[in-house]
């Protein structure tokens, strides 16, 4: 999914900032034991200029290893949509808000790891691993505990690192149920006031019913207030959200505190057991080195458990892109139709339709019409390849494979308007579209009262009524010149004139191509071709099954 390069030069920047950061504290430890015993003409000099040196060498590659390691980041997020937008493309998504939550979070968690784990960890394995390798080779006193504070160091990371991956899992499992609630709870905002209006309403009621009526109203009353607070969901909380974050930061900071008493307990042992270094400290300054740096460890080793929190969440965010749930749907190529096209025992799988068993002509209007909710939608949908069918679906008497018929365009009941200018939202596939071609298009359809192509419309810009959606969703199927047109209910919420003109651009559209229209209503200005009635009352049984008769 990732191809960005390795982010190499942020990790060596973090190995020069970490490995910088521990010579000052080894040669500082080093400088102030020697300035204790130091003989007259000891140069002070050169051993300040080092520290001094590594200072500055640690502050640059902190904040370049800041700055690469970002600019890194923010390609790396990048590319990583680009993937998930390559993942998504074929395929309905089912779950919208899990999908955004995928993009906005996981992406972003996949993308920090050089920065987040890979880097920090490296740095101190690689500081460790020279410590305890020096110690031993220059035979430093102590060395023998600064390998077992190693060794006490990856038991910790490793132990902590799978604790930290069952948190990031229930993490995820929370966020996803966040996530969903809070869509729900906001997609019902419409009907918000009637959580309030209609108590408000009975507790009026039953003020002015009080007076006069017996007290049954009042258990009325109380079944509605029920009723309503039913409406709004309650229970849309973060807790379990914020919970496991608490516990992701809880169990990193407790095996840090844990860590620091083995650090100091290492001191103390050797302190405590080996009186001798002071004597020594007298002869060799060097025998301070191991016990300021173990002092010093949590310093420079206690970042691991906060990042090996990271590397469980990065491999949870992994698996979350992998698993997101869509179902792929197969392009097939453009295809030709001579004489017509035939539905032979169609259904669509998963919903309460019936067999269709039709054919329509290669060109011309065909109205498809029935009872609300008999599956005129779902008939164009499974015509089109977005929703999978039962039966036969044939061009010309050749079967199509299940899949969406690449210039085959459906244009649905409530369109998506993208937040953009309305030349956008006519050609949002960058196809260089000319503008007149739009403009005669848009005044055709009669929606260039106050709509420029430079109009920004949808979320922050003009909101468009629903009858104008209805034309700039149908004008940009049409500006695509689809080889059939499929318009699911294109004249709701349109007057008498709009829909003569929208009728005017479908018969003209039609001179060539077919357009399959799903409607309640058939205008009279419509040159309908063929009729398709599905109707709960020409349902007749066959065999014991279902079977509408066209
Ligand atoms: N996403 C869905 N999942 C499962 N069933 C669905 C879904 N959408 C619609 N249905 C069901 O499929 C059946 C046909 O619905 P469809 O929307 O195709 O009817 P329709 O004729 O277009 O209705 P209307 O005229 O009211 O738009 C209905 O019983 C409906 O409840």
């Amino acid at each position: 999914m990732n191809s960005t390069k390795p982010a190499y030069l942020t990790l060596l920047l973090a190995l020069a900032h970490g490995v910088a950061g521990i010579s000052i504290l080894v040669i500082s430890s080093w400088f102030i034991a020697v300035s204790a015993i130091a003989p007259v003409g000891f140069n002070y000099v050169i051993p300040a200029v080092v520290i001094r040196a590594l200072a500055l060498l640690r502050i640059a590659s902190g904040y370049a290893s800041m700055w690469v390691g970002h600019n890194d980041l923010l390609a790396r997020i990048a590319n990583i949509r680009l993937g998930v937008f390559s993942q998504l493309e074929n395929s309905q998504i089912n779950e919208k808000a899990l999908t955004t939550e995928a993009l906005a979070h996981h992406t972003e968690e996949l993308a920090s790891r050089w920065i987040a784990w890979i880097a920090p960890l490296s740095s101190i394995m690689f500081i460790f691993t020279s410590l305890c390798f020096i110690a031993t080779w220059f035979d430093f006193p102590g060395a023998g505990l600064l390998i077992v504070l190693f060794a006490a160091w990856s038991i910790a990371v490793t132990l902590q690192g799978l604790r930290a991956l069952r948190i990031a899992k229930r993490a995820t499992c929370a966020n996803a149920e966040f996530r969903q609630s809070s869509n729900n709870f906001l997609n019902s905002s419409a009907i918000w006031h009637l959580n309030r209006g209609l108590v408000g309403q009975c507790e009026d009621n039953a003020t002015q019913q009080h007076n006069s009526h017996s007290a049954s109203n009042a258990s009325t009353l109380d079944v509605k207030e029920i009723k309503a607070s039913n409406i709004v969901g309650k229970n849309v909380s973060a807790k379990a959200v914020w919970q496991e974050k608490i516990a992701q930061k809880n169990t990193a900071s407790r095996t840090a505190w844990w860590f620091q008493g083995i650090a100091f307990l290492l001191v103390v042992l050797m302190i405590s057991g080996a009186l001798s270094i002071a004597q020594t400290l007298l002869f060799a300054p060097i025998a301070i080195v191991v016990p300021m740096v173990l002092l010093a460890a949590p310093d420079w080793a206690g970042n691991a458990f906060s990042s090996i929190s990271k590397f469980a969440q990065y491999k949870q965010s992994a698996k979350a892109l992998r698993q997101m749930k869509t179902t792929p749907i197969k392009m097939l190529c453009e295809r030709e139709i001579n004489t017509a096209i035939t539905l032979t025992d169609f259904s669509i799988k998963g919903r309460r339709t019936n067999k269709v068993n039709t054919s329509m002509p290669a060109k011309g209007v065909v109205c498809v019409s029935g009872a609300s909710g008999c599956g005129k939608s779902s008939l164009l949908q499974g015509l089109a390849g977005l929703l999978p069918a039962n039966g036969k679906r044939e061009i010309d008497g050749v079967n199509i494979p299940p899949g969406l018929v690449s210039n085959w365009r459906y244009v649905e009941q409530e369109p998506i308007i993208l937040s953009g200018t309305l030349a956008l939202n006519l050609d949002p596939a960058g196809q260089e579209i000319p503008h007149n071609q739009m403009t005669t298009l848009v005044q055709e359809l009669g929606l260039d009262k106050g709509l420029l192509l430079s109009t920004w419309v949808g979320k922050a810009g003009r909101p468009l009524s629903g009858g104008e959606k209805k034309r700039v969703a149908l004008a940009r199927a049409i500006l695509a010149k689809p080889r059939v047109l499929l318009v699911d209910e294109p004249f709701e919420g349109l007057d008498i004139h709009t829909q003569q003109r929208v009728c005017d651009v479908l018969n003209r559209y039609a001179t060539d191509k077919l357009v399959i229209i799903a409607s309640h209503v058939t205008p009279k200005a419509l040159v309908v071709q063929k009729n398709v009635q599905l109707d709960e009352a020409s349902v007749v049984t066959v065999n014991g099954e279902h079977r509408a008769t066209l």
